[in-house]
Order: C-alpha cells, then sequence, then structure tokens
C-alpha cells in the first residue's frame, strides 16, 4: 500500500502539493487524472522517491520513500533518459546490469509485442517509439510498484488502445500495484480499477472504476465531468 499522510510540496514559491491524506491500495491499477500542473507528476516522483515532501510522509509498504524505495519501485519519467547511441538492445542490456530484478526474457517479449527493432539506435527512434521503449524497460522491472507518468502519450492514437490492452498482459496484479497518470482517460478505462481525482494540489474525489460502471452505468469521463462541474475551481 503506498500512503499519503499530510503530504504537502512546494518548489520555492509553487505550492504544488497542499496536505494530501490518501491510501493507494496494493494490487490495484489506480489512474490520478487532472489537469496540466495540478500536481500528479508531483505525486508520482513522491512515491518514487525522487523528491521529498515539504510536510508529511510518503510511505510505500510503510518505508518512507527515500533512496531505498528504488528497489521496490519502477517509475517511467514524462522525460527520455537514455543514452542516444545504444541501440534498443543495448539499453535493455544495460538495464539489465543496473536493476538486479530487470526480466531480459520479459522485455524481449515486450520489446517484440511494441514492435521495436533492437538493432535501432535510440538516437533514431520516433518519439512514439521511444515511448514504447520507455515502456519496456519499465514493466520489465520484477518489482512490486510500477508507477508511470504519462506513459501513452507519444503513441499514436490508433494503436493506443490496443497497446494499453496488451500491457495488462505484462502486469501481475497478484504482485503489483500500478499507478499511472494519463490525459488519454477514455483509452486507458478499461484498465483502471481506480481514479483519484487532483486539482489545483489537492484531491477533490476518488472513484472505484467497477462501482461507477455497475452502480452508476457512468463512464469516467462522463463522471468526471459532473466532478469538476461541482468542484470548486
Ligand atoms: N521542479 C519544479 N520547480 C518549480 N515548480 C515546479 C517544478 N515541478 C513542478 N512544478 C510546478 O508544480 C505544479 C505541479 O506540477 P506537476 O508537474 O506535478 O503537475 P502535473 O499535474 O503533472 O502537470 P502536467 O499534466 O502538465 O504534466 C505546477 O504548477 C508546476 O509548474
Amino acid at each position: 500500500m503506498i500512503t499519503f499522510e499530510n503530504v504537502s510540496k512546494t518548489y520555492i514559491t509553487q505550492k504544488a502539493l497542499k496536505d494530501i491524506n490518501i491510501e493507494l491500495p496494493k494490487g490495484k491499477i489506480i489512474g490520478i487524472i487532472g489537469e496540466n500542473g495540478s500536481g500528479k507528476s508531483t505525486m508520482l516522483k513522491l512515491i518514487a522517491g525522487l523528491i521529498r515532501p515539504t510536510k508529511g510522509f510518503v510511505k510505500v509498504n510503510d518505508i518512507q520513500t527515500n533512496r531505498r524505495v528504488s528497489e521496490i519501485v519502477t517509475y517511467l519519467s514524462e522525460l527520455d533518459a537514455y543514452y542516444a547511441m545504444y541501440t534498443v538492445k543495448q539499453t535493455m542490456d544495460f538495464f539489465a546490469t543496473q536493476y538486479k530484478d530487470f526480466d531480459l526474457e520479459k522485455a524481449n517479449q515486450i520489446m517484440k509485442f511494441m514492435k521495436l527493432e533492437p538493432s535501432q539506435k535510440v538516437k533514431n527512434l520516433s518519439k512514439g517509439n521511444r515511448g514504447r521503449l520507455k515502456i519496456v524497460l519499465s514493466l520489465a522491472r520484477d518489482v512490486p510498484y510500477i508507477i508511470l507518468d504519462e506513459p501513452f502519450s507519444g503513441l499514436d492514437p490508433m494503436v493506443r488502445e490496443s497497446v494499453v490492452k496488451g500491457l495488462l498482459s505484462y502486469i501481475d496484479l497478484e504482485k503489483q500495484t500500478v499507478i499511472i497518470t494519463t490525459h488519454e482517460i477514455q483509452e486507458v478505462e478499461a484498465l483502471l480499477d481506480m481514479i483519484v481525482v487532483i486539482r489545483n494540489g489537492q484531491i477533490i474525489d476518488t472513484k472505484s472504476v467497477e462501482k461507477l460502471h455497475e452502480q452508476e452505468q457512468m463512464s469516467v469521463v462522463e463522471w468526471l465531468k459532473n466532478v469538476y462541474e461541482n468542484a470548486p475551481a
């Protein structure tokens, strides 16, 4: 379980998160949804231990997030941070040397599913294919927490839905929990168990997607419209 206890984060003068309290359960795929600048990436970076809260605590499996969580958390960043001169295969091999939980066989499977060419150099990959490589590298780690910041943003809308569905087969929800931010809500709706809505650094609502579909017979997009209409700006 991931816990935010009275968490605030201020970057110099910019308040990104304001007194957040939430528990994110294990074994679920949880979407953090919100407008640009609402604080989504900040939440993910705090979980991954890349930044520290200004106030409060973030805990992953009761471990306060700091460097140690890199062993149990994989983080797909919005940014590309790979060696341009490496090929796809060399990049995967390099990751295998950096993380003892990196499953090279699984990486190869996902790489094939993503239709990536192992001999292609990273610098020659299209933006979409760099996005695919990031997904390969994140999902190939055998860790309990997978944190994905905008993983589908560079993907062609035509393939996005099939990629999203295919990815499910590489996630083991018996052992893994996925936290994802995305603006492509419709495409990931089938994937999500729970939604957390964030606005201006505060959580304004949470919802079980199953309950939403079964009890309220509403899509996530319809529900979000209601949430935004009724929330203070
Ligand atoms: N390193 C930083 N230094 C200063 N301000 C920052 C920094 N990172 C984020 N911010 C600010 O904190 C706020 C929240 O940013 P964050 O990146 O968490 O939002 P987001 O919801 O992920 O946005 P987007 O959907 O555009 O990626 C924004 O106002 C942003 O400008």
